[in-house]
């Protein structure tokens, strides 16, 4: 059940508080939790896109927005966790929604806050967001948050929301210079990318269409790219037809420089999902006969695909790639010449459209996932055909799951030959960070 709105907070607001705490203290997942709540509440439109704004905007400065806050309160850690939430939302919308005025982000911060608190919290509420209000440009410049003995990487990690650890790993690994440009990357929105269905006989010509639109700003084989926090509404009925699919343009990159073209088959997709690169691979004539995960929902989603998008789906295993095929398995039967391991992953080079995955990580879970990706990496390397290839890929930006795992793989098999190692530039203009390693069997 949708828990009704707060009425002491204007609507979007009130939502926003809602999905903010569901993805925090419940650990939900932002979109689905947005998606819920959005469909549960009678909202105008208008409301329901600045509800999604504060959202994600919040999600992606929280630590930034907490950290300027502190600097006028004595003990953050005292505020009643609800009021602290809508003083935050309320200093994003001061901060970077410029068509909102501060007094107004103000004014119903504070009535809020009097309403449901006190008078006197609600003075200081005041007090604390007049205060932001008076930093002006001083409230953009990371020195302003800096604590006396605060260390490079706390004060990089606090100005960009984002865990310590991740910042020490990503400087140990890559280096100041390119940490800072990931990090300052991953405050960034996703451009909105789409695939043309390319078994659709006319589908060049719709790319063309599409390219020509007024709306969209790139295009690059039969992937189009519309800027960031645009929804065209045409698109939706052309998805709903099959004739183009949802996918950002960094994963559609990732798959090109996987070199599709040269795979043999049969192709195995491993870790299929919902089928984002099964169908994309399908449509590209790639043979992939085998689609497996371990969620049988996920699993269901790639077979409804195929409905969609008018397409035979391949052969679906609800199996672990972690663990041999069981016996009599199609796969012993037909040994893949390729195997796709888009394999689950920390997911940090996709935080400008899943900003809440920085805070649903802690150190054990990756340590966890980075086993479970060294056993795919084992299992499916053992199940592969001889000179066959094995196509691993993550969807993040932390060397324990990209470079060392791989580093390690080729350590315990020096037989594998790494054909290819890439990683999204950091200078993408795509939002989204994805790595590939296309390892050889001998
Ligand atoms: C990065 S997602 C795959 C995304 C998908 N390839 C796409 O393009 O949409 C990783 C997937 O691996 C699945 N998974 C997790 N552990 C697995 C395992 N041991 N064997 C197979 N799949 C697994 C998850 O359910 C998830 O769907």
């Amino acid at each position: 059940m949708a828990r009704r709105k707060d009425s002491a907070l204007p609507p979007a607001r009130s939502v926003a508080l809602e999905v903010i705490s569901q993805v925090l203290d419940k650990g939900r997942d932002v979109q689905a939790a947005l998606d819920y709540q959005l469909n549960n509440q009678k909202i105008t439109a208008q409301d329901s896109a600045l509800c999604t704004e504060l959202v994600y905007g919040f999600l992606r400065y929280k630590g930034r927005i907490e950290a300027l806050l502190g600097l006028f309160l004595k003990d953050s850690s005292k505020l009643p966790k609800k009021a602290a939430s809508v003083m935050g939302l309320a200093a994003y919308e001061m901060l970077y929604l410029d068509r909102i005025p501060v007094y107004a982000s103000v004014d119903w911060c504070v009535g809020y806050v009097k309403k449901r608190f006190s008078l006197g919290l609600g003075k200081l509420t005041n007090a604390v967001l007049r205060n932001l209000d008076r930093m002006g440009e001083k409230a953009h410049d990371m020195e302003s948050i800096r604590k006396e003995g605060m260390s490079d990487i706390a004060l990089l990690a606090a100005w960009h929301s984002m865990p310590e650890w991740i910042v020490s790993a990503w400087m140990e690994a890559y280096g100041e210079e390119r940490t800072q440009v990931l990090l300052a990357n991953a405050q960034k929105h996703a451009p909105l990318g789409i695939r043309v269905n390319q078994t659709f006989e006319a589908g060049m010509d719709l790319v063309n269409e599409l390219a020509n639109d007024g709306k969209s700003i790139e295009t690059i084989g039969y992937g189009v790219m519309y800027p960031a926090g645009s929804q065209p509404a045409e698109l939706k009925t052309m998805i709903n037809d099959g004739l183009i699919s949802r996918q950002s343009m960094a994963s559609q990159e990732v798959l090109r420089e996987a070199l599709p073209e040269t795979w043999e088959g049969p192709v195995w997709d491993c870790c299929c999902g919902r089928g984002g690169k099964t169908y994309a691979l399908l449509e590209q004539d790639v043979d992939v006969t085998f689609a497996s995960d371990t969620s049988r929902k996920r699993l269901l989603g790639m077979r409804e695909e195929a409905e969609r998008l008018a397409m035979y789906p391949p052969e679906s295993l609800l199996m672990s790639a972690a663990e041999p095929p069981k016996k009599g398995s199609p796969l012993e039967e037909n040994p893949p010449a390729t195997i796709l391991a888009d394999v689950p992953c920390s997911g940090f080079g996709t935080l400008s459209r899943r900003p809440d995955v920085r805070y649903h990580r802690t150190t054990e879970g990756i340590s966890d996932l980075v086993e479970v990706q060294k056993a795919i990496m084992e299992n499916t390397f053992s199940v592969l055909k001889d000179g066959g290839l094995l196509v691993y890929m993550t969807c993040t930006i932390n060397p324990d799951e990209n470079e060392k795992q791989v580093q390690a793989f080729l350590e315990r098999h020096p037989e594998a030959k790494l054909e290819k190692e890439w990683h999204t530039p950091d200078d993408s203009p795509y939002g989204e960070y994805f790595y590939v390693a296309l390892l050889r069997k001998p």
